[in-house]
């Protein structure tokens, strides 16, 4: 988990030095202050570089800095990691990881595994197939030590099969090859993503139990495959039009989550506040999986208030509470903070740090400050 954040010249944040609880970390300040800042570095740090708002990330450096610099202090039981990172706005020019310098960002990237709950979290049922996949993935990176290799071998034998088919005219043995890998690998991943999908499943059960008993959800993989048809099958059945076409249209990288409520497929039934508690639920279920590995996760929450009615707010405030994760979570203002923790029993009962934060300068407050 993450102990220490310090930023330089990262948004709004012209320097920051922050130690963090593990378990609560309450971030207060107006609109426009910089509490989604905060969230969004710590993101960058665990996800190999990546935003959670969109946008370029050429905006991460603030106005006018030649760089943004992170630098975060890790846990990981006994040992502490210290990961230093620059960012220009044209890219990430320099990484140290304990004094070491790995070729790439994404290299550490299971070092501090975050999870982000966010407006545009919705998009996990609404969005695109891909971002689907990635949070499947995300979840069997952590957990799955097989998964990784054989990913690996897959996505490498998926760029040789579409630059084959991108001449136009592949040579058929060459092009049996690369089909011979692709299919074998993307067995290999859906049956690993099968069982983490039906562990998911419980956890999910689980959450929404807690958060929203009235929305019953059901996950399942969606392969593109036809009845009782094998990788290695559409590979060949759609040869012909991939190389016409000049990419792979069957394979592991096509794969989805089918998401449904009961029998019928949840974006096209649920609104959007239902959605939202779908999608949320959805992140919070990886949580369980990653304890059963041993690790900690990190896990940002932004803007709830915003989000969901008081009720399911409530609710979920009283699960986040009881993750065992280190969570940080924005708010607006004190007052409003300290009504909902009189209400929530689950609150009150842990430890928690608070921050307030004013024109990206922060500092910690403290009981009834
Ligand atoms: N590259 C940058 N350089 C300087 N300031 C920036 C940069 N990018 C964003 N900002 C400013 O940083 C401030 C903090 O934005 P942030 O989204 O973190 O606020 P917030 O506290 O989460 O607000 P809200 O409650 O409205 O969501 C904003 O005023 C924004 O305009």
């Amino acid at each position: 988990m993450l102990s220490r954040l310090q930023l330089g010249d990262f948004r709004n944040y012209r320097q920051l030095d922050i130690a963090l609880s593990p378990s609560l970390n309450v971030i207060l300040g107006d609109n426009g202050s910089g509490k989604t800042s905060l969230l969004e570095a710590i993101y960058f740090i665990g996800s190999g570089g990546r935003s959670f708002r969109g946008g370029r990330l050429s905006r991460l450096v603030r106005d006018g800095a030649p760089a943004a610099t992170l630098y975060a202090e890790v846990s990981a039981g006994e040992k502490i990691h210290r990961l230093g990172v620059r960012r220009t706005p044209g890219g990430i020019d320099a990484i140290k990881l304990n004094g070491e310098t790995p070729r790439a960002l994404s290299e550490v990237a299971g070092l501090l595994p975050v999870l982000a709950l966010h407006p545009t979290s919705v998009e996990l049922v609404f969005g695109a197939s891909a971002l689907r996949r990635r949070f499947m993935d995300w979840g069997m990176f952590h957990v799955e030590h097989e998964f990784m290799p054989v990913w690996r071998t897959a996505s490498a034998a998926l760029k040789q099969r579409n630059a084959l088919l991108r001449t136009g005219r592949p040579n058929p043995r060459e092009l049996g090859f690369w089909d011979q890998q692709l299919a074998q690998t993307s067995d290999r991943i859906e049956g690993l993503r099968r069982s983490y999908l039906q562990a998911l499943q419980s956890g999910l059960d689980a959450v929404l139990s807690h958060l929203a008993p009235e929305l019953k959800i059901r996950v399942h993989l969606q392969t593109g495959l036809q009845k009782d048809e094998s990788y290695a099958d559409a590979l060949a059945r759609l040869r012909p039009d991939d190389i016409r076409r000049g990419f792979s249209q069957a394979g592991y990288h096509r794969s989805d989550i089918r998401i449904e409520t009961r029998g019928v497929v949840a974006r096209d039934r649920l609104s959007r506040g239902q959605a939202k508690l779908v999608a949320y639920g959805l992140v919070l279920a990886q949580l369980p999986l990653i304890s059963q590995v041993g690790k900690v996760c990190t896990l940002l929450v932004d803007d709830l208030a915003a989000e969901l009615d008081e009720e399911h707010r409530n609710q979920m405030l009283g699960y986040l509470a009881s993750t065992g994760h280190q969570t940080l979570i924005t708010a607006l203002d004190q007052p409003q903070w300290e009504a909902v923790v009189q209400q929530n029993k689950a609150l009150r009962a842990i430890e928690s740090k608070m921050f307030h934060v004013e024109h990206g300068q922060l500092r910690p407050l403290t009981g009834s400050e």
